[in-house]
């Protein structure tokens, strides 16, 4: 059974993936397949390089992510650009990384599940939620962005209330951790109940 867990930027997607992989649920995570599938030699990259030039490496010719980040949510035809070289690459990566697991239920984990319709390919959905100022705070302090960038990054997302709509459970982020963990470890027994029916 595929779940699907979301949420906005600094959400809490990662923390609240350590807390499953504790439980030993086996997991993909969108934003890593993200980096993999642009690493140095792959073709994306080369794409990406073609379009923005050297200057969008760094010293290691790694691709610079935040000049990247820069660029694509300050322009929204460089962002649409981006996401059709890399939403096919991605998808595809975590489908054929998501079949290689066995066990009763894997994460496929995602910041843009429900805009990319990868909602359709999940059994129960999860959204992870917490108030927007909490949002700019935590993304503000983990990344040392601007909070103009931050917000840009929120706005070009789904809302809020859209994303609390269409989830089968939410997780309520805006507490500690111990609060997180206790309710992914209540909802992972209820999963995988779900798994068996
Ligand atoms: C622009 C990039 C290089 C910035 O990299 P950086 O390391 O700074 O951020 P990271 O990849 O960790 O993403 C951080 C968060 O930004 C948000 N975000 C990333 N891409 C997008 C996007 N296309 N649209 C809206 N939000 C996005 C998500 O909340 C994500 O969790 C990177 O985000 C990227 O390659 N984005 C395009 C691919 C994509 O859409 N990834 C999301 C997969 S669902
Ligand atoms: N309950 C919490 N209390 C305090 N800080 C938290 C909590 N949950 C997450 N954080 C912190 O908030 C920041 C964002 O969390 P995390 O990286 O897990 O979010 P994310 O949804 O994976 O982010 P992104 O969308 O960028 O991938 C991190 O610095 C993390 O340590």
């Amino acid at each position: 059974m595929i779940v699907g867990l979301t949420g906005g930027i600094a959400s809490g997607k990662s923390t609240a993936v350590e807390l499953f992989s504790k439980l030993d649920t086996p997991f993909v995570d969108a934003d890593v397949v993200a980096r993999e599938v642009v690493e140095p030699g792959t073709p994306a990259l080369g794409s990406i390089v073609n379009r923005f030039g050297e200057q969008i490496l760094t010293s290691e010719g790694h691709l610079n992510r935040a000049a990247l980040r820069e660029i694509i949510f300050s322009d929204t035809s460089h962002k649409h650009w981006l996401e059709q070289l890399l939403h096919p690459l991605i998808r595809e990566s975590m489908l054929s990384q998501l079949e290689a697991f066995n066990a009763p239920y894997v994460l496929l984990v995602a910041p843009l599940l429900f805009e990319n319709k990868l909602e359709t390919l999940c059994a129960k959905t999860v959204t992870l939620d917490i108030p927007e100022h909490i949002q700019l705070e935590r993304a503000c302090n983990r990344d040392g962005s601007s909070e103009a960038t931050i917000q840009s990054i929120i706005t070009s997302q789904i809302p809020r209330k859209d994303r609390l709509e269409k989830a089968d459970f939410i997780l309520d982020n805006s507490r500690d951790e111990a609060y997180l963990a206790t309710q992914v470890t209540a909802l992972h027994h209820l999963l995988l109940l779900q798994a068996q029916l």
